[in-house]
């Protein structure tokens, strides 16, 4: 193809452009956008300010954003603001809800860009946009993985009534350097970094779950949005670092329910720091025992047919959380009435007309 014919196939708006919101929850510095910056620089960024809210954070030059502290929140959503967490990651999922995209796409600020094995720059929004704009295969697996990439295609044998696939709601992103391990295994592995560059996307089939990690995570906002809570962590709470596994096993049942596919796989991300496992270990302790009783939980709920939107499912699955997990802890009670103001939030902020957040102090709303 030639040079001219070549630069004329490179889109040059990038990919869903305006119907994108990037969000990044932070106790940090952003000065990890810099390696970003030319991936990250045309979409809006969504930034939760966890922690102090009286620290101001430095968003580097040109970026486009709107950013939330604890204040803001707060303001935002009045006493509902006790269904977010605070002093943990979980802190993101507010940004879900703000935004008033199709599409989100979530980063930790220790994410960087990563190099695949030819030693190129992966552009992992543009691969988690390929990945929510192809479908997926929940039904029956494709042993030649994804399909509908370039150079693949549906094996010999495979149904033609399944070949349309499903609509993708979630793209699961993967991290070299430092896993996504939990503290017992950081604590035995400590000097284990993940170098293996595993070239494929896959769909999760119907009925298994996964354990979903936030740190390279997008999602199709109208689909699945109002189920992508990340419950109740961090201060006052008796858990952590189980954020982004609860959203996954419950946006998991729901798309299975919907007839939605949820993908693994590329893109990587270079993870850069690991967080104290001692320290970790403290946050997840009661998750590790309590999660040998939450996934038969999640393994066997089933949702009533008259539960046709997200929200109805995830009340109904709220139910069923106070009814059968209650039992386990009155946490889960907890987590289960917050599951209902998460979803009462959300509608408020996302009902047709409703007002968009006032501005906010540290950055410049753009909305
Ligand atoms: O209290 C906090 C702590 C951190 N953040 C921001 O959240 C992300 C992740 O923080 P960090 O990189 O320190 O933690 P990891 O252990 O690597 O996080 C992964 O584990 C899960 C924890 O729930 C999560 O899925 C992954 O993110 C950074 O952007 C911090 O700045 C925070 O907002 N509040
Ligand atoms: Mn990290």
């Amino acid at each position: 193809m030639a040079a001219k014919e070549a630069a004329a196939s490179v889109p040059s708006t990038p990919l869903l452009k305006d119907e994108l919101d990037i969000v990044i929850p932070t106790i940090r510095n952003l000065d990890f956008l810099e390696m970003w910056r030319p991936f990250f620089q045309p979409y809006h960024l969504i930034i939760v300010q966890d922690g102090d809210p009286s620290k101001t954070i430095n968003v580097p030059k040109g970026f486009d954003y709107e950013l939330y502290n604890r204040n803001d929140i707060n303001r935002i959503l009045g006493p509902k603001a006790n269904c977010i967490s605070f002093k943990d990651s979980a802190c993101r999922c507010f940004g879900y809800m703000v935004s008033k995209k199709k599409y989100i796409y979530t980063i930790d600020d220790d994410c960087f860009v990563a190099k695949d094995p030819t030693g190129k720059d992966i552009n992992a929004l543009e691969q988690h946009i390929k990945n929510l704009l192809s479908p997926s295969t929940p039904y029956f697996f494709n042993t030649l993985y994804d399909p509908y990439r370039e150079g693949a295609d549906f094996v010999r044998g495979y149904p033609f009534s399944l070949r349309e696939g499903a609509p993708t709601a979630v793209s699961h992103g993967l991290w070299l350097n430092i896993p996504d391990y939990d503290a017992p295994t950081q604590l035995v592995k400590p000097r284990e970094r993940n170098s293996r560059y595993v070239d494929a996307v896959l769909t999760i089939p119907k009925g298994t779950l996964f354990p979903m990690c936030g740190m390279n995570l997008a999602f199709d906002r109208q689909l699945i949005g109002p189920a992508m809570y990340f419950g109740l962590m961090g201060d006052g709470q008796p858990i952590g670092r189980y954020d982004d596994m609860w959203a996954g096993w419950c946006i998991k049942v729901i798309c299975d329910h919907l007839g939605l596919g949820v993908k693994t796989g590329l893109p990587y991300i270079w993870h850069s720091k690991a967080s104290n496992p001692f320290v970790n270990l403290k946050k997840e302790y009661k998750g590790i025992f309590w999660q040998e009783e939450l996934i038969p939980f999640f393994q066997s709920a089933s949702l009533p047919k008259d539960c046709t939107t997200v929200q109805k499912c995830y009340i109904e699955l709220s139910k069923q959380v106070k009814e059968k997990l209650g039992k386990i802890d009155p946490y889960f009670t907890k987590l289960a009435d917050a599951m209902v103001t998460w979803i009462e939030a959300w509608d408020e902020l996302n009902s047709a007309g409703a007002q968009a957040p006032a501005p906010v102090a540290n950055g410049t709303a753009k909305k």
